[in-house]
């Protein structure tokens, strides 16, 4: 049997006396397309935290490549909420890519030259090749996250993490992001946060809803106690619950015990 990537079991988490996450489960295997979805302080980038040994958890356990979270760096990409540079910083694409390498490189016109053709071959993964020597305040706010995007892949990351990459993107934005995403391939497991349902359908391979409690269902359709957990109790016969009302999950059993 294969190590996950990301297991996770009885995960309890809470800022000062904030009860966060309780009890999250959850287990990603490689070539996962994971959606991570919620309402605004659900607790959602508190779990990518986790997940990245940012953070301790209170109780429970996260396994990352079957290691303790933060053992392995270069096998994780991360693209972080709002990015965090400012749109104004006045560095090219190509110079933001490079930002992506660990620190502490030997120095030299060979390490220069790889290092080079590894943001170039990042950029080209993530479709900015074209944009290497532009500089961020004079790219659009989709291109810029796709920058983000390459300098998290110059490791060639296996896990990518991304929290809110979709959000403040035009539509046209948003479905460039997820292509390039979806073109990454099955040797890169994806773990996005997104409040962006409708454009991911037909990239993501599951979705976890997160309020406090984890409910995870493959495909890319919330079942009802997935919305439930996110929005509270929703009118019946609205076409969503039509559309979802037959899907089930082992976990929805759970949240009705
Ligand atoms: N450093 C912190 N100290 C104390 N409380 C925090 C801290 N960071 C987050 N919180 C609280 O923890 C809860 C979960 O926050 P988190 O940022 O994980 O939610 P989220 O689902 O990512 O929200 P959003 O969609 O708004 O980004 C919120 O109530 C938030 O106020």
């Amino acid at each position: 049997m294969t190590t996950p990537i990301i297991q996770i079991d009885d995960l309890h988490f809470h800022y000062a006396d904030t009860p966060v996450l309780s009890d999250v489960r959850l287990s990603i295997n490689q070539g996962d397309f994971i959606a991570i979805v919620g309402p605004n302080g659900g607790g959602k980038t508190t779990l990518l935290r986790l997940i990245l040994g940012l953070l301790k958890p209170d109780r429970g356990s996260v396994r990352i490549f079957g290691k303790a979270p933060g053992s392995e760096p270069a096998r994780i990409g991360y693209v972080p909420q709002h990015g965090n540079l400012a749109p104004g910083f006045p560095a090219t694409a190509e110079e933001v890519v490079l930002m992506g390498l660990p620190h502490g490189r030997r120095h030299g016109p060979r390490f220069w030259r790889n290092e080079r053709a590894r943001a170039r071959d990042a950029m080209r993964r993530a479709g900015v090749e074209n944009l290497a020597e532009k500089r961020l305040p004079d790219l659009s706010g989709g291109q810029r996250q796709r920058v983000l995007i390459a300098r998290a892949l110059i490791t060639r990351p296996e896990l990518l993490l991304l929290d809110e990459p979709l959000s403040n993107i035009d539509p046209y934005g948003r479905q460039c992001i997820v292509e390039t995403l979806t073109g990454l391939g099955r040797e890169t497991t994806i773990v996005m946060v997104s409040h962006d349902l409708g454009i991911t359908t037909n990239a993501v391979t599951g979705l976890a809803a997160v309020n406090r409690y984890l409910l995870y269902a493959d495909g890319a359709y919330p079942t009802q106690a997935m919305l439930e957990l996110m929005y509270g109790v929703h009118e019946v016969g609205c076409p969503v619950h039509e559309h979802i009302h037959n899907l089930t999950h082992p976990a929805d059993e759970d949240m009705r015990a």
